[in-house]
């Protein structure tokens, strides 16, 4: 029976319902969306920089939508098997699984429907060399991150970042069916900048880590050997932005990964000097966040740079 209710005021409340909207929006949240954007993008620009990208428009897009839906796939897995480690963290306890609004079938059903789709899409699209390093991808993530690294190294996401970081190969190889130096590098990249990308927002959530018995490098090495670490990873990523910049001779590409690679380092810096406290949290959940669009920010600068120079408007 529906009940009503007033607000005080003699307005009308609906009774709360759950809405077809709220439940695509369960499935966004738990396919991890939003990072799956910027695989998504990295993708993309690992396509654009191919030779001959738009002569194969369909292997594209093809390319794009296995990603999407394969980095969806691996999001999902990792729910699947952490909803325990989700209820105690405060950044993860309202995610659909841990909160029960998703049953843990109905998860597992929609990772099965979602990597089904990402291997016929590929299979169908692009070749067998996208297809197993998409399936390695998922599989790294979703199953030798989430269920063996993540419980058992504070190195976890250095291994673990390496399926994040092939995407940009992804692209590449849907469009040509190789692998050259230029996304290799890109690879590279994105695996350096993973540790100072996530340590800053482990740095923040240390007592939630701890407290759920997960050995991120923080809470076994403390704060101060992570922001070490975060430093050094910095200046790493620093220094592989800039090889895009020799192999291509992309001197607009490479003026942004000066500048943008000096201010993550400043951030570095600057985090290491903090003494610990709120403060401290406060700057490393902003060295994360810029992390983000630091990286967006050099995989744009890739397109447009490739762009500006080919068609020689400078
Ligand atoms: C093993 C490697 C990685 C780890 C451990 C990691 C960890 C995290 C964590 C814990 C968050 C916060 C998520 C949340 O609060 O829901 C996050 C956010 C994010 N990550 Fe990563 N990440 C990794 C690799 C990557 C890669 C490779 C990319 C893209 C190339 C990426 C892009 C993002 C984005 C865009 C967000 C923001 C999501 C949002 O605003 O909801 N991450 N990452
Ligand atoms: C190519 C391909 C298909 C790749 C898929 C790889 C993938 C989805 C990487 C995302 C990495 C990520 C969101 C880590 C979150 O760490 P966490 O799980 O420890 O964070 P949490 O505490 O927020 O769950």
């Amino acid at each position: 029976m529906l009940k009503m209710e007033t607000n005080g005021q003699g307005v009308v409340r609906l009774p709360a319902r759950r809405p077809a909207l709220s439940l695509l929006w369960d499935l966004w949240v738990l396919a991890k969306a939003r990072v799956v954007s910027l695989l998504v993008f990295t993708a993309a620009v690992g396509e654009i920089l191919a030779p001959h990208a738009l002569l194969h428009w369909e292997s594209a897009l093809a390319g794009l939508l296995g990603i999407a839906l394969a980095g969806g796939a691996g999001g999902v897995l990792n729910q699947i098997v952490e909803p325990v480690l989700d209820q105690h963290m405060r950044r993860t306890s309202q995610r659909p699984l841990a909160d029960g609004r998703i049953p843990r079938g109905g998860a597992i059903l929609y990772a099965a429907a979602l990597m089904g789709a990402a291997i016929a899409v590929l299979a169908w699209g692009t070749n067998p060399l996208t297809l197993v390093l998409t399936l390695a991808g998922t599989v790294g993530y979703g199953v030798v991150y989430t269920l063996y690294l993540k419980p058992s190294t504070p190195w976890n996401i250095v291994w673990g970042g390496l399926a994040g970081a092939l995407p940009p190969l992804i692209g590449w190889t849907a469009v040509t069916g190789s692998v050259a130096a230029l996304p290799l590098v890109l690879v590279l990249l994105v695996f350096v900048w993973t540790p100072a990308h996530f340590w800053p927002l482990a740095i923040c959530c240390r007592r939630d880590y701890a407290e759920a018995c997960i050995p991120m490098l923080p809470v076994t090495h403390g704060v101060d050997r992570t922001r070490r670490e975060v430093l050094n990873y910095a200046v790493l990523t620093w220094l592989v932005s800039l090889l895009p910049a020799f192999l291509s001779g992309d001197w607009i590409y490479g003026a942004v990964a000066m500048v943008s690679g000096a201010w993550f380092v400043r951030m570095a810096l600057r985090l290491r000097t903090l003494p610990e406290g709120p403060e401290m949290d406060r700057y490393a959940r902003r060295m994360f966040l810029y992390s983000i669009s630091y990286l967006f920010l050099l995989f744009t600068a890739l397109i447009l740079g490739k762009l500006i120079m080919s068609h020689g408007i400078l």
